[in-house]
């Protein structure tokens, strides 16, 4: 077993932030110290490996709850596979992904499980966990969602949108939370209402508007927060926790935060992608605006304030990429003179923390709040707290070290992602991955990726361990 220490850093957790070294024993970490305790030089005699922090942060690996490779979407799959995307990931200091195991109608969530056990192992980079989207609510379907909450997949995504491919109507999605009421999982509400939707892009596509930008035109803002409010309603009426994925309308964001403020288990997380991009970067010239086509759809630049606002009071409790690429060429050029088969998603796992470190660097939130959405509350929402998440003995030693001041620009020259494009192509940002290790491996170090596929192992997920 090799031991390692980090000195000197700054290390932050949702709690605390406090100069110290950490002890790594082996996948583990086992103490912190105080750098005058005079605890990690001893430790330090028979260590294989000091990194010295001094000057930069030590932070908790980020836990990244959302996440699609190898997504089946629109006759085409997003672009990473668990392989090129986990490294990604691990390049831009996450060390946790639960990615979404998808049931196709007809088929069981076993085999939907069975299939994405088999696309992720032997491939990642770093731990990974799963939920499943159900794309069928069935007594057979409900019957399999107790045997896969004792398997470690604790959450359960339902669609609200795409009526004809993963939709479910609101009996289904009542009997479904029902069944979480009862064996702890969590149901994830794609919270659109996708019957609305389809009747806008028909007539949308009957006035000859096929462009991009239309897709955020007949995604309407209210039928979001008409969706989140349905959402919520029924999942008090099941006495069922609710999560809210990917919320990107402030008038959605309304919708949690009242139901929050009655005291109701209503969770919700945003993306980086809605905080600095929006309908502007869909109306780009050209077909450029098929690279920022996503569901929900990005708002414009006044929401952003809001899901701000939202990220400071909990209102959003996470900060997930719903990273799902598609190259522009060849995969975005799909809906070519029809924006409805644009597929949807967008590339994202390898700048979430540098874009919340930005907020940070921007004054809108707090460096302990940035962890906390980052790090710790995903890991605590899907059943993974303390083991990820924090550093505290005990905890995997999953641990980045991170240089605050380090300037660093996006772009798809440079980034990890197997896709032809960047959607902050050009963006500079404050902060940068300096030192990366996952399970006591450093995986990433002086600009070069040293981990391997393989080395990510499954992870087994307790239940929610979130609610009020
Ligand atoms: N979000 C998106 O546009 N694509 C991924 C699938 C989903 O999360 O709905
Ligand atoms: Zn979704
Ligand atoms: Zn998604």
């Amino acid at each position: 077993m090799s031991r390692t220490v980090i000195r000197n850093g700054l290390v932050i957790t949702a709690a605390d932030e406090l100069l110290a070294d950490v002890l790594i024993d082996g996948e583990k970490v086992v103490a912190l110290a105080a750098p005058e305790s005079g605890l990690a030089e001893s430790f330090a005699t028979g260590a294989d490996t000091v990194l010295d922090a001094t000057g930069r942060y030590v932070l908790p690996g980020g836990v990244d709850c959302h996440t699609h490779m190898e997504l089946p979407f629109g006759g085409t799959f997003a672009a990473d596979t668990f392989e090129t995307g986990t490294r990604a990931a691990a390049w831009g200091g996450t060390t946790t992904i639960v990615d979404f195991a998808v049931q196709t109608p007809g088929m069981s969530l076993r085999e939907g499980l069975d299939a994405w056990q088999a696309k992720a192992d032997g491939q990642c980079a770093i731990d990974y966990g799963f939920h499943m989207i159900m794309g069928e609510v069935t007594p057979h379907t409900l019957k399999e969602m107790d045997q896969l909450v004792g398997e470690g997949i604790s959450s359960f995504k339902l669609f609200m949108a795409y009526p004809g491919v993963f939709y479910s109507d609101d009996g289904q999605i009542l009997r479904a939370m029902q069944k979480a009421a009862d064996n702890g999982g969590l149901i994830m509400m794609h919270a659109e209402n996708g019957i609305a939707i389809d009747v806008l892009i028909e007539q949308a596509l009957q006035r000859g508007e096929t462009d991009p930008r239309y897709h955020g035109q007949v995604r309407h803002a209210f039928l979001e927060a008409e969706a989140t409010h349905r959402a919520i309603q029924l999942a008090r009426v099941a006495g069922a926790p609710v999560y809210i994925v990917h919320l990107s309308a402030a008038e959605a964001l309304a919708e949690v935060a009242r139901a929050r403020d009655n005291g109701v288990n209503a969770f919700a997380e945003t993306c980086p992608q809605y905080l600095y991009l929006s309908t502007e970067d869909l109306a780009r010239p050209g077909f450029e605006g098929s690279k920022y086509v996503c569901s929900t759809p990005l708002r414009p630049e006044q929401h952003q304030a809001e899901l701000w606002k939202g990220l400071r009071t909990n209102d959003l409790s996470v900060v997930s990429t719903d990273h799902c690429p598609f190259c522009f060429k060849g995969q975005k050029e799909l809906g070519l003179g029809d924006f409805s088969k644009i597929p949807n998603g967008l590339p994202g796992v390898e700048h979430r923390m540098d874009l919340l470190h930005q907020g940070v660097v921007d004054g809108q939130i707090s460096r302990k709040r940035w962890i906390e959405l980052a790090c710790a509350t995903p890991a605590r929402m899907f059943g993974l707290y303390p083991r990820k998440g924090t550093i505290a003995p005990g905890s995997d030693a999953d641990v980045v070290i991170y240089d605050p001041k380090a300037r660093q620009t996006l772009s798809a020259e440079t980034h990890h992602m197997n896709v032809d494009y960047s959607c902050y192509e050009g963006k500079t940002v404050t902060g940068k991955v300096d030192v990366v290790l996952s399970r006591g491996k450093v995986v990433i170090s002086e600009n070069t990726y040293l981990g391997h596929k393989g080395h990510g192992s499954f992870l087994k997920r307790d239940t929610c361990q979130y609610l009020v």
